[in-house]
């Protein structure tokens, strides 16, 4: 891995705050307003399935609205098969490729031995349910409960494609790292939790894509303009990258949308679009992603070696892949990869959990094997 400068980067002040948008419809849109409960229960399966999911940048692609329903053909005729309910099989055969964390629990913590646990959660859709309104994705106090006594045991961090700002209002947790817009803006916790993070955390801040952001803003401002008209879009000023929501938006208007944020991102050629889940994201053309991210955190808390560290990612968006992929690479018992997922996904994590709620019993599962593990320890000193 390329050493990052892990010299602290200068906070940067006095970037005005988002502009906010000013829309004409409420949000999200009540659901009579174009939009049928066939629609409404189509896309839901769609998103269940991963349709709409990364894929090239729009230098060599378009995403159009074959992309924003399925991101291939695969995906496509998954959703058919899954809605005649004829899945079983592939389905079957996907869980013993990525079988349930929880399932082989057993499996993951043993690959820890002699090792440092370290946890790298995502938010939307992993620690908090995936809802229409971008800004009410909160989370439960179980859950927030769930994540602190974690962090306890073990240096965890959390990995967003959201402002960081706004992913720490969700959580509320000081003691954690956090790399808000999918890993370009991290830092270390303001609350050490546990002896290894106090030594560690201080002045972790990394910001990989500072220079950015006044491009960030112009366009942020020309998305909003620009997709004002359409009903149910909502534009999220995610700091170093721009979120264009189209879960509220109705089909037909799909493609009116993406033309328009396609037609906005043609000046800007700096920039690139990616697609999460029924999301466009507007981002930087740095190599920088959450699989850098968790390399770049993993150095900073000093586990440049891997034989010393088990990192763990949780994920269950296409960005957390970027994740995935870097863990696949480390080799077995070197990195945990776990999708969440209640559906087939192509996916280059090693296990799967189906929803927010597997993903607080599998943390919790972890707290309590932590405190066995030490209390058996101390019984034999
Ligand atoms: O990396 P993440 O923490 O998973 O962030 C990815 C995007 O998450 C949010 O959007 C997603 O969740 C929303 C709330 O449940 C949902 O309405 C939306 O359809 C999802 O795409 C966030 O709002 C985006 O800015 C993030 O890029």
């Amino acid at each position: 891995m390329a050493k990052p400068s892990v010299a602290a980067v200068p906070e940067v002040v006095g970037v005005p705050a988002a502009a906010q948008a000013t829309t004409l419809f409420p949000y999200p849109p009540p659901r009579g307003a174009g939009i049928t409960a066939a629609v409404v229960r189509r896309k839901c399966l769609q998103v269940e399935l991963g349709a709409g999911a990364a894929g090239p940048l729009l230098g060599g692609a378009c995403w159009g609205v074959e992309s924003m329903r399925a991101s291939s053909p695969t995906h496509a005729k998954a959703a058919a098969a899954l809605a005649a309910g004829v899945d079983e099989e592939r389905r079957a055969a996907w869980t013993v490729r990525h079988p349930s964390a929880l399932g082989k629990f057993e499996q993951i913590v043993a690959a820890s031995e002699g090792k440092r646990i370290v946890m790298f959660l995502d938010y939307d859709g992993t620690l908090s349910p995936i809802v229409d309104d971008p800004d009410a994705a909160f989370m439960s106090e179980t859950m927030r409960m769930a994540v602190r006594s974690v962090a306890k045991h073990f240096p965890t961090a959390i990995v967003s494609g959201r402002c960081r700002d706004k992913v720490f209002e969700f959580v509320k947790l000081a003691e954690l790292y956090y790399a808000g817009s999918h890993g370009m803006d991290i830092r270390g916790p303001a609350k050490a939790s546990s002896r290894h993070a106090k030594a560690k955390a201080k002045g972790v801040l990394f910001q990989p894509a500072s220079e950015f952001l006044p491009m960030i803003e112009e366009v942020h401002d020309r998305l909003v303009e620009t997709t004002r008209c359409i009903p149910g879009a909502k534009v999220e000023n995610n700091k170093f990258c721009v979120s264009v929501h189209f879960r509220c938006v109705d089909e037909k208007m799909w493609g009116e949308l993406s033309e328009s944020v396609k037609g906005v991102l043609r000046e800007y050629p700096k920039l690139r679009l990616t697609q999460g889940r029924m999301v466009f994201e507007v981002r930087p053309t740095i190599k920088w992603d959450k699989g850098k991210a968790l390399e770049f955190l993993l150095e900073s808390l000093g586990f440049a070696d891997c034989s010393n560290v088990l990192p763990v990612y949780i994920g269950d968006d296409r960005t957390d892949e970027d994740a995935f992929k870097v863990l696949r690479r480390r080799g077995q018992g070197h990195g945990v990869g776990i999708l969440v997922s209640k559906h087939p996904k192509e996916t280059s994590a090693s296990y799967s959990l189906q929803e927010p709620a597997e993903v607080m019993e599998f943390l919790l599962r972890l707290v309590e094997w932590k405190q066995l593990s030490r209390a058996r320890l101390i019984r034999l000193q």
